[in-house]
């Protein structure tokens, strides 16, 4: 009868070994003393939490946005908790040209944090155009910008330089379609396709990417944001606990420390991370491991979660009058 339990013992065996052999890119530990983090939104938010502590932890840091007046008094904030001066660059990440110039002036970069977003809650039917384009351009485009020109200074001596990291600001908004968020959750999902190709192609140059997924954080984003959310969205995004920008800005930089390819945020977003792990890179064999053993346990749950959801779409627009009046309502005027 002791067979069973060695049976099961020697096949757990088997796998670890297999796994220690088989899992791409190696672990890998990226410091952040002493080197240039470069960070995109870095006035506000989230990005401005990662510039404190960035900075608080002997980086040097750069923080990029396009009003100088914010990005002073962040400089501002920053000095005041840490007695140290980041650097402020100017520029909208949706001008390549002004953008390539700013990184080029820069020093080299080591970590790239592409953090600034936008987003305008809203069903597509009542979205204006405008606010459409302006998340993809500055969401998607602006990312795939600023990788464009921040990569030739990164890439140069980077063996004598030590490991680097580009991280991605998504959502969980990226790992599951949320109503209202048509546009945006197809911005960030666009952001794992993105760094799942990136780090094929960047891995021989000693470059690493982690995507960061956080839940509704508070931040002067989200407060805007939250005015005009629709019911249905309120609903559904309250199911995952909100943190402070603090306490994703931390997760973000140990995720960017161990090389996580998949950042998580909070405890729903830990499950999120290992029933979508897809073709994601893992470097951790224990998360590997769980990842096989977990994902069929997490999409039960998630069929529970998506009758909720289906639930809540249907109580809150019993007819679609219902939703145009909410739609229009908080969608129907211009925003930005
Ligand atoms: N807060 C939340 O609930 C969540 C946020 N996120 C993501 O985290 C990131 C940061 O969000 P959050 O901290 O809330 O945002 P905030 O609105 O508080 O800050 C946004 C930052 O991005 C900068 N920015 C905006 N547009 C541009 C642009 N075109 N070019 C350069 N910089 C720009 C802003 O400065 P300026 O306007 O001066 O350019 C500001 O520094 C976003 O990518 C967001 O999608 C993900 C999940 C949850
Ligand atoms: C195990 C399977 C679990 C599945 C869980 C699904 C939970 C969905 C929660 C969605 C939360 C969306 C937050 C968006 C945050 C954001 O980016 C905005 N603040 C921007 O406005």
């Amino acid at each position: 009868m002791a067979t069973i339990p060695i049976l099961i013992g020697a096949c757990l065996l088997f796998m670890s070994l297999y796994l220690t052999l088989l899992l791409r890119p190696k672990s890998i530990k990226i410091p952040i003393k002493n080197r240039h983090v470069f960070i995109t939104g870095g006035s506000s938010g989230i990005g401005l939490s990662i510039a404190h502590q960035a900075t608080s932890e002997g980086a040097r840091v750069t923080i990029l946005a396009r009003d100088p007046n914010k990005l002073q008094e962040a400089r501002d904030s920053i000095r005041l908790s840490t007695g140290v001066n980041v650097n402020i660059a100017i520029a909208d990440v949706r001008d390549f040209e002004t953008l390539k110039a700013v990184v080029d002036e820069a020093d080299p970069i080591d970590v790239l944090v592409c953090n600034q977003g936008v987003y305008f809650a809203g069903e597509l039917e009542f979205q204006e155009m405008e606010n459409v384009k302006m998340m993809v351009d500055v969401n998607l485009m602006g990312t795939l910008n600023l990788i464009k020109a921040a990569l030739p200074k990164m890439k140069k001596n980077r063996r004598t330089r030590g490991p680097a990291s580009i991280a991605l600001m998504s959502s969980q908004a990226g790992q599951c379609g949320v109503y209202g968020y048509t546009t945006y959750s197809a911005t960030k999902f666009a952001l794992r396709g993105l760094g799942e190709a990136l780090q094929m192609e960047l891995i021989s140059d000693d470059i690493h990417v982690s995507l960061i997924f956080p839940p509704d954080t508070a931040t002067p984003g989200l407060i805007e944001e939250k005015k005009r959310r629709p019911r249905v969205t309120k609903k559904i995004a309250a199911c995952s606990s909100s943190l402070t920008a603090d306490e994703v800005a931390r997760k973000t930089l140990n995720g960017i420390k161990s090389g996580t390819f998949l950042v998580s945020c909070n405890f729903l977003g830990f499950f999120m991370c290992l029933g979508a792990a897809d073709f994601a890179p893992q470097r951790s064999i224990l998360t590997a491991f769980t990842e096989i053993f977990a994902a069929g346990i997490i999409r039960f749950y998630a069929f529970a979660l998506l009758w909720r959801f289906y639930e809540v779409t249907s109580r809150c627009n019993t007819n679609s009058s219902h939703k145009k009046e909410d739609g229009m309502m908080k969608n129907g005027s211009k925003l930005m």
